[in-house]
């Protein structure tokens, strides 16, 4: 299926994904996952999970096609392939998504895949089988089909089924930092919710909106003023100054740009309860901007650098998931 795994996408925590053809035609991803952990159990959970989790379906999800798992206890999940890949080189990388020389993929287009990932993650939230709370949203999870809508990708599937399986069960939460909620990795802030994820829409809305990542770490050597974004945009919102963005040339992009702002500093607000669900975030989105109140000033309460984040168990129970009748 993967013609000997020639075509590499990517790397994520739990394995490489290849990208393959199913016998019909159709190009997938198939992400290998590998498990460090012994496990003498033949897989019933694994398969169990990624049943009730194949269920889910919506148009900002990515479809999981299926999985598979053989006699050595090798597993993989297959998914839709999303042939332009994902967010995070539009944000930031190759492809600066706010850059005036590409003007398909300008504000109009940023706006949209805000919206589209607030109705993915809304249905997450309310409206699908399989309901599991806290994912790690972040720029490359979210997925590009060939007509650049956005899909998020993989929701945790990978992490919740070697969890699962290693009977580390739900307990111990990982995230990548910059996007975590403070709840996450300290109690004190919070329960954790699906307003963890409100706040993790909020931060990589936020970095769309930048064009960088909300902690310039590099940046903030040399202009301490400029090391996190929210605080610098959230200043010049309040105080009606230019927000001083790339390609902010006509009056509907700036509407669009401060939507995404005031509803990005909305969802970062420390304490949880302050945040909006996600179908409130659609609601102000696809809303006027004058109908929208500006927020306190966010802290900042996300830890700044080491990029991928182990919590320890002391934070237990974190993630939940359960089945919806
Ligand atoms: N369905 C897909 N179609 C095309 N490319 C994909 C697909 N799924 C993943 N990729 C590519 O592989 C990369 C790694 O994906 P993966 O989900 O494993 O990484 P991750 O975000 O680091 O996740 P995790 O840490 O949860 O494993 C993505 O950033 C993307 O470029």
């Amino acid at each position: 299926m993967t013609n000997s795994f020639k075509v590499k996408l990517g790397q994520g925590g739990y394995g490489s994904v290849f990208k393959g053809k199913l016998p019909d035609g159709r190009l997938v991803a198939v992400k290998g996952l590998f498990s460090n952990l012994e496990s003498n159990n033949s897989g019933v959970e694994f398969i169990n999970e990624v049943a009730s989790i194949s269920r889910t379906s919506h148009v900002n999800i990515v479809t999981l096609l299926g999985f598979c798992f053989d006699k050595r206890n090798k597993r993989a999940l297959i998914y839709e392939f999303m042939p332009n890949g994902s967010l995070e080189k539009y944000i930031y990388g190759e492809k600066k998504a706010t850059s005036e020389s590409d003007p398909a993929f300008g504000w109009e287009t940023l706006y949209q895949l805000a919206i589209e990932i607030a109705r993915g993650l809304e249905y997450l939230h309310r409206g699908c089988t399989t309901r599991i709370l806290h994912f790690d949203i972040k720029p490359h999870k979210i997925l590009l089909d060939e007509d650049f809508h956005a899909k998020i990708s993989d929701f945790g599937l990978a992490r919740l089924c070697l969890e699962k399986e290693s009977f580390i069960s739900m307990s111990g939460a990982r995230g990548t930092a910059g996007y975590i909620a403070p709840e996450v990795f300290n109690r004190n802030f919070g329960v954790v919710s699906s307003k963890s994820d409100v706040y993790s829409y909020g931060m990589m809305v936020l970095e769309m909106v930048g064009g960088r990542k909300n902690i310039d770490v590099k940046v903030g050597v040399d202009h301490p003023s400029q090391l996190y974004f929210p605080h610098m945009i959230y200043d010049r919102i309040k105080l009606n100054r230019d927000l001083g963005l790339h390609g902010i040339v006509t009056e509907e992009r700036e509407l669009a740009a401060k939507k995404m702002i005031i509803v990005g500093l909305w969802c970062i607000q420390t304490n949880p309860l302050s945040r909006p669900s996600m179908s409130k975030v659609l609601e102000m989105l696809e809303g006027s901007v004058e109908a929208l109140e500006i927020p306190p000033k966010p802290f900042l309460s996300s830890p700044p650098r080491s990029p991928q984040l182990s919590i320890s168990s002391s934070t237990s129970a974190q993630i939940s998931v359960s089945t919806m009748k």
